[in-house]
């Protein structure tokens, strides 16, 4: 288990990490979710040692990383699949970490198993991979100490739509028995895929944690009409909170059967009308993307 408690971090007067407190459990997969320059590499970064906190703490089952011995057959670490030799070959390289922390030459073939990187694969220099072989890599270089916590940095870059399906069940099976992970990323869709808890991050501080679940319900509604500024009008007189959306038509505080009636009432034709499953979530990132780019924020599965 991976606990951060009151975790801040500054450089100069800059706040890159803000009184951040999670958990991440045994047999779930963590996501941590936020824009780019949130603070999800400075606290991962924290919580291995390699970034001296400001204030606050943060523990692997109890234990700083710092005071973790030998820490690779505790904890698996992947934050810059980039960082790689790459003279090397794959196959180099891990023989050479499991020579570092004692694992035997046997887990070699294990780990690049369970990244379903081949035997020719293995046997090519790195500077020849491409970024989604790089991951893959360093997933296998995370896993060679059978460690029961893994924490990796935005491990699905570079990873087409199969490769993302193929790291959530990795990751799936590996939570099943009983592991707990940590990941990062910037891409909502991503990160709704792969993990079950969410953490959301803007501007160093936590804005939302929680079941993916209970973070994607919402009870709102999403609604699009033929005449948006009657329907706002008629949402405004009967009290209904709303918000507009970046591509048009309202997230609604309501549920969608009420927000029917009073467009009916209204006279507003409707050309969408559903659930707000995620809606609030959306938009909450959506925002946050916004404030951090200077630039139209433009993400997969989210910007229409
Ligand atoms: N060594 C440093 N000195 C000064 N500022 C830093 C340093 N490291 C990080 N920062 C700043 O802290 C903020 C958070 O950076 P961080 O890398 O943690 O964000 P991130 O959420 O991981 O973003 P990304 O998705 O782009 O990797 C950024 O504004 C960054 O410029």
């Amino acid at each position: 288990m991976i606990e951060v408690k009151n975790l801040s971090k500054r450089y100069g007067d800059f706040v890159a990490v803000d009184d951040v407190s999670f958990t991440c459990k045994p047999g779930r997969v963590t996501g941590f979710l936020g824009p780019n320059g949130a603070g999800k590499s400075t606290t991962m970064r924290i919580i291995t040692g390699l970034t001296p906190a400001g204030t606050g703490t943060a523990t692997i089952n109890g234990v700083a990383y710092r005071d973790i011995p030998n820490p690779a057959t505790r904890v698996g670490v992947l934050l810059d699949a980039s960082a790689q030799h790459a003279g090397r070959t794959g196959a180099e390289i891990l023989r050479l970490t499991a020579m570092t922390i004692g694992a035997p030459q046997s887990r070699v073939d294990e780990a690049l198993d369970m990244v379903s990187l081949t035997a020719e694969e293995a046997g090519r220099r790195v500077r020849n991979y491409s970024l989604g072989m790089r991951q893959r890599l360093g997933i296998a270089n995370a896993l060679l100490g059978d460690p029961q916590v893994l924490i990796l940095d935005e491990p699905a870059n570079g990873l087409d739509p199969a490769g993302i399906h193929w790291m959530r069940t990795l990751l799936r099976q590996y939570a099943d028995r009983g592991g707990a992970v940590l990941l990062s990323s910037h891409l909502l869709h991503e990160i709704e895929i792969i993990a079950d808890d969410l953490i959301v991050i803007g501007h160093g501080r936590i804005v939302a944690q929680g079941t993916k679940e209970e973070l994607l319900a919402g009870t709102g509604a999403v609604v699009r009409s033929a005449d948006d500024q009657r329907l706002g009008q008629a949402l405004y007189t009967a009290g209904i909170p709303f918000h507009e959306r970046q591509d048009g038509g309202f997230t609604v505080e309501q549920t969608p059967d009420v927000v029917g009636v009073v467009a009916r009432d209204a006279g507003v034709a409707l050309v969408e009308l559903r659930g707000g499953d995620g809606a609030r979530l959306e938009e909450m990132f959506l925002q946050l993307t916004q404030q951090t780019q200077r630039e139209q924020p433009t993400f997969q599965g989210v910007q229409r």
